[in-house]
């Protein structure tokens, strides 16, 4: 039995104030049990969220980290400074980084080991582009993607692994994927995961969709066989979007 597990993206959204608002908002709603709920937040909160989310349900995550404990590698941060202030899980790998910031399947192993061998739970993005999909590609990049994601990862580790499926095509436009697609794709990713890791550990993988995700779509995705729950943007940023998510999820 996966548990579901509903992930905010805030990407490059929110100051330390706003974030507290959020952490403030949150307790004034009612607990939501059943669903593993992170919010991913940018650096600059993250210690202030850490304590403002004390007494719920929501654990902290960072959108990325170097693989490096440590080093002369000017504007990064470690696994060990995410360690330290609380952090849980660390997104890794999302297209928005590797598009915008060079991030490639080698450096998305080498974070994905690293966050592991440290104690956080990586959450792997992999997704196709549109023209990728439409040329037919689908199950080829993001098979591609998950194999060099988990290169190397043992089959204990991948019990802390989650992998979010999200297509490019449909990140913040508004084109959600159906909800039969995406569990059609997680279906192919999870069957890519059994042939490096074997059958029972590939099925404990908890694997999330992505991409224009809101409180109205979520449980379609939740009803798939597949699919583990949501990596979510925009309709992360207000606490009552993100409880209405949560519960959509359970
Ligand atoms: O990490 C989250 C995804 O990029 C999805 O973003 P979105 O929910 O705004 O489409």
């Amino acid at each position: 039995m996966r548990t579901p597990i509903v992930a905010g993206n805030w990407k490059m959204f929110k100051t330390i104030a706003d974030a507290k608002q959020f952490a403030d908002a949150v307790k004034e709603q009612k607990k939501v049990a059943g669903v593993e709920q992170v919010i991913c937040a940018p650096f600059t909160a993250l210690s202030a969220l850490a304590e403002a989310l004390q007494g719920t349900e929501i654990a902290l995550g960072a959108q990325n980290m170097h693989f490096e404990e440590q080093g002369a590698f000017t504007g990064e941060i470690s696994p060990l400074m995410l360690k330290e202030i609380g952090v849980r899980y660390v997104i890794i790998g999302h297209s928005e980084r590797r598009q915008y910031f060079n991030e490639t399947d080698e450096s998305v192993n080498k974070k994905t080991k690293a966050a592991l061998q440290h104690g956080l739970k990586p959450i792997v993005c992999v997704g196709e582009s549109l023209e990728e999909r439409e040329a037919g590609k689908t199950a080829e990049v993001v098979g591609t993607q998950t194999k060099a994601a988990l290169s190397g990862v043992s089959v204990e580790q991948l019990a802390d692994v989650v992998i979010a499926y999200e297509p490019i095509w449909a990140i913040g436009t508004g084109k959600s994927s159906t909800s039969a697609d995406a569990n059609e794709t997680i279906a192919i990713i999870r069957s890519v995961i059994a042939e490096d890791f074997g059958q029972e550990a590939a099925a404990a993988v908890r694997i999330q969709y992505g991409g224009s995700v809101k409180p109205e779509n979520i449980a379609s995705y939740m009803a798939e066989s597949e699919i583990d729950g949501a990596l979510v943007g925009g309709a992360s940023l207000t606490a009552d979007s993100f409880i209405q998510l949560v519960q959509g999820a359970r």
